[in-house]
C-alpha cells in the first residue's frame, strides 16, 4: 500500500494488533541485507538519499565480510486498507556459530521470511534455520529473492520451496532487493499472514532478551521482545536469571536510529538501557521483569554460551601481553561467548588460552584485536573441549592439548560431536560420501529435494570438521555444496595425544589430540614441516613425534657450524666484530627449546596452515 509520512509520532504503547515481528531467514549471500534496506526505504524509515548500504549491519567487519554478526531490530510503519501497522523486522546473524543468537530472535518473532536466491535455490542453512523457525511455531513466508538475474530459476526453485514447506508455488513471492519489484507486495503479505503478538497486558512484566550489544557512549544496549506486561522508563527491572536489579533509564524503538518512547507494551520490540557496561549483565535469553511485582516462571530458553573451539592467542613482540590482557577485557564487554585465561608456553611465551563458539567466532575475533587493538598475534591449531575419564574415576575436562593427563590411566575420552546437513547437486554425492567417511562420519539419512539435488545428513567429530573441512567440501563439490551443523552431544572415542619432541624436549604448542588412525599422519606432517623449517644447529638435532613415550615418527636436522666469519679473510676486524653483532641480534629472537635454537617465526610457520614457501623462507632467515 503505502509508507507512513515519517513524522508519524511513534505510540507509546502500540496496540498488539497491528503489530507484526518478523524476521528474514536466508543463506548467506542469498540477499537478506539487500531486501531489509529495500524495506526500510519503501515503508519511508529511511530516505534513499540516507541509505548507507546494509544500514542493519553495523560494525566495520560485518561490512566487509558481508555477514551479519550482531541481530538488531527495526520498526516499519505500513499502511494496509487504512490501518497503520508497526512491523518489525528482526535481523538475525547469517552463520553457523551463532545458532543460539539466531534461535533467540526467532523466539521474538510470530513469522519468518524465509528467503532462497531465485538462481541458486535452497541450501543447508536455509534448510537449517528453516527446522528452527518451524520449532518456533513461526508462520512462514516464502520468497525467491533476486528474481531481476537472467540465471534466475523462478518456476524451478518454487516448486522447491512449496515442496518443502508443504503449499503451492503459486504462493511463492518474487522479489528483487535490488530492484524493488515485489516488495511493497511483501509488506502487504506480512501483515496478511504473520499473526499478531499475544500476551496478557495486566500481568506482571515479562520481556526476552534477543540481543545485547556494548556502546561506547551509553554502556549496554539491551534488545527485547515484550511478551506481558509492560516495561517503563525509570522501572526497576530484574534480570530473572541472575536476580540482578537495574533502573531503566530509557526505553525505546529503533527506527531507523533509537526513538525513546513512554513505554513498550505486550507484543512489542525495542531497546532499553539500564547503564550496565558489560553485556554478560544483560545476557542474550534471559528474562526481564519488574523487581516491584516480578514474575515466577522466566520465558525459557535461557542458555550460557558454550565456546566450542579453543586456541592459545599470543602475541608476536612478548611485550604487548599486557595490551593482548586489556584488549580482551575491553571486547569481552562486547561478547558474551568469549572466554580466555592466561596460559604460558615454551615455545611462544605469555599469552591468552581463549573460547569461541566456533572458528568465524575466533577469525572475527583474532582480526578485531589486530585491527581495532594493533596487536600482532600468532594463535596455535584451534582444539575443542574434550572429556576425560581416568580409571579412578576422576574427570577432568581439556581445552589445551598439551593439558591432556599421561600420568594416571585415562579410561575414557569423549569428544563434542555435531550433526551435519549438507546440501549439493547428486553428481557429488560420492565424493561427499568419502570425505564424510574419512572424517569419521556416520550417515544419517539421505535426502533428494528435487531431481538433481540431495541433502545428506552426518553425525561428525566437531575436531574433524573445525580445521578445514568446510574447504575439502567446497572444492570436492566445485564450490556447489552448502553445510550446516550444529552441537549434537558427545561420545567417546580413541583419542591419544601425539606429542612433539625437540632434542627430546616437547614442544607445548603443538601437541594435539587426534584419533590414534591420524596420530601417525600427523606425526609425520609435524616432523617434516620443522624438519624444513628448522635451521641447522652445531649439532645433530632430532625431532620426534611420540604418543606418551612411544615414538611414532623421526626427522633429522643434520649438524652443522654456521661460521659467519667462513668468507672474511684477512685481518679487518672491525668487519669480523660487526658480523659477530649481527649474528648475535639475530639470536635474540631465538627461542631455546633445551639446546636447540628456534626463530620464532620457525613456530609461526609450523602453526600456520599456510603451505607456501613465502611463511618457510621467512622461518629460514
Ligand atoms: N541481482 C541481484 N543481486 C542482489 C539482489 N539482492 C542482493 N543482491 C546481491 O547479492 C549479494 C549478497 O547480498 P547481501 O544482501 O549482502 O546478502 P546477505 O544475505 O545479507 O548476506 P549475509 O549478510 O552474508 O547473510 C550482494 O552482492 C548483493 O548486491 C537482487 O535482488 N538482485
Amino acid at each position: 500500500m503505502s509508507p507512513l509520512a515519517r513524522t508519524a509520532p511513534v505510540p507509546a504503547e502500540t496496540a498488539p494488533e497491528i503489530i507484526r515481528n518478523f524476521c528474514i531467514i536466508a543463506h548467506i549471500d542469498h540477499g537478506k541485507s539487500t531486501l531489509a534496506d529495500r524495506m526500510l526505504q519503501s515503508t519511508g524509515v529511511v530516505q534513499p538519499r540516507d541509505m548507507k548500504a546494509q544500514y542493519l549491519d553495523r560494525m566495520d567487519i560485518e561490512r566487509e565480510r558481508g555477514i551479519t554478526i550482531k541481530s538488531q531490530a527495526v520498526r516499519m510503519p505500513w499502511e494496509v486498507d487504512g490501518t497503520a501497522y508497526a512491523l518489525n523486522m528482526i535481523d538475525t546473524p547469517g552463520h553457523v556459530d551463532f545458532t543460539y543468537e539466531v534461535s533467540r530472535s526467532l523466539a521474538a518473532c510470530e513469522g519468518a521470511l524465509l528467503l532462497v536466491d531465485a538462481a541458486q535455490g535452497i541450501e543447508a542453512q536455509t534448510l537449517a534455520n528453516l527446522y528452527l523457525a518451524m520449532e518456533n511455531d513461526l508462520t512462514i513466508i516464502p520468497a525467491l529473492n533476486k528474481i531481476d538475474l537472467p540465471a534466475a530459476q523462478p518456476e524451478k526453485y518454487a516448486e522447491e520451496l512449496a515442496n518443502l514447506i508443504g503449499g503451492d508455488p503459486e504462493d511463492v513471492l518474487l522479489v528483487s532487493g535490488k530492484t524493488g519489484v515485489g516488495v511493497e507486495a511483501l509488506l502487504d503479505r506480512i501483515v496478511a499472514d504473520i499473526p499478531a503478538p499475544v500476551g496478557v497486558p495486566d500481568a506482571p512484566a515479562r520481556a526476552m532478551i534477543f540481543d545485547s550489544v556494548y556502546d561506547s557512549y551509553r554502556g549496554v544496549v539491551t534488545y527485547v521482545r515484550v511478551v506481558d506486561g509492560a516495561l517503563t522508563p525509570r522501572q526497576r527491572i530484574q534480570m530473572m536469571s541472575t536476580r540482578a536489579s537495574h533502573e531503566l533509564l530509557e526505553i525505546g524503538v529503533i527506527s531507523p536510529e533509537p526513538n525513546p518512547t513512554k513505554g513498550l507494551g505486550v507484543g512489542e520490540v525495542g531497546y532499553l538501557i539500564t547503564g550496565v557496561k558489560d553485556v554478560r549483565q544483560s545476557k542474550v535469553g534471559d528474562t526481564v521483569t519488574d523487581l516491584a511485582k516480578p514474575a515466577t516462571e522466566s520465558l525459557g530458553g535461557y542458555e550460557d554460551p558454550k565456546p566450542m573451539v579453543f586456541s592459545g592467542l599470543y602475541p608476536l613482540d612478548g611485550s604487548d601481553y599486557p595490551d593482548l590482557r586489556d584488549a580482551l577485557d575491553k571486547l569481552k564487554l562486547n561478547d558474551a561467548a568469549l572466554v580466555y585465561e592466561p596460559e604460558t608456553s615454551a615455545a611462544l611465551g605469555f599469552g591468552f588460552r581463549c573460547g569461541f563458539l566456533g572458528l568465524l567466532h575466533l577469525e572475527i575475533t583474532r582480526d578485531r584485536l589486530e585491527r581495532e587493538f594493533n596487536l600482532d598475534l600468532i594463535s596455535t591449531a584451534p582444539n575443542v573441549v574434550y572429556d576425560v575419564t581416568m580409571e579412578d574415576g576422576s574427570e577432568t575436562v581439556v581445552t589445551n592439548p598439551s593439558e591432556f593427563p599421561t600420568g594416571g590411566k585415562v579410561a575414557e575420552v569423549r569428544e563434542p560431536m555435531v550433526s551435519a546437513t549438507i546440501l549439493a547437486p547428486s553428481d557429488f554425492v560420492g565424493a561427499i560420501m568419502e570425505l564424510c567417511q574419512a572424517r569419521r562420519g556416520q550417515l544419517g539419512g539421505m535426502d533428494y529435494l528435487s531431481e538433481d539435488r540431495v541433502e545428506l545428513r552426518y553425525r561428525l567429530p566437531l575436531a574433524e570438521i573445525v580445521f578445514d573441512f568446510f574447504d575439502q567440501l567446497k572444492s570436492k563439490t566445485r564450490g556447489y555444496a552448502s553445510l550446516d551443523w550444529k552441537a549434537d552431544g558427545e561420545e567417546a572415542a580413541d583419542l591419544v595425544k601425539v606429542d612433539i619432541l625437540l632434542q627430546g624436549e616437547q614442544v607445548d604448542a603443538f601437541s594435539a589430540i587426534t584419533h590414534r588412525d591420524k596420530a601417525y599422519s600427523y606425526g609425520v606432517m609435524m616432523t617434516g614441516k620443522l624438519r624444513e623449517l628448522i635451521p641447522r644447529q652445531q649439532f645433530e638435532v632430532p625431532i620426534q613425534a611420540a604418543i606418551g613415550s612411544r615414538i611414532i615418527a623421526r626427522e633429522n636436522i643434520r649438524a652443522i657450524r654456521k661460521d659467519v666469519l667462513a668468507k672474511c679473510y684477512g685481518g679487518d676486524i672491525t668487519r669480523k666484530r660487526k658480523l659477530l653483532e649481527k649474528q648475535k641480534e639475530g639470536k635474540k629472537r631465538m627461542k631455546m627449546v633445551g639446546r636447540v635454537e628456534v626463530p620464532q617465526e620457525a613456530f609461526i610457520a609450523a602453526l600456520s596452515s599456510d603451505d607456501s614457501g613465502a611463511a618457510k623462507d621467512k622461518a629460514k632467515k
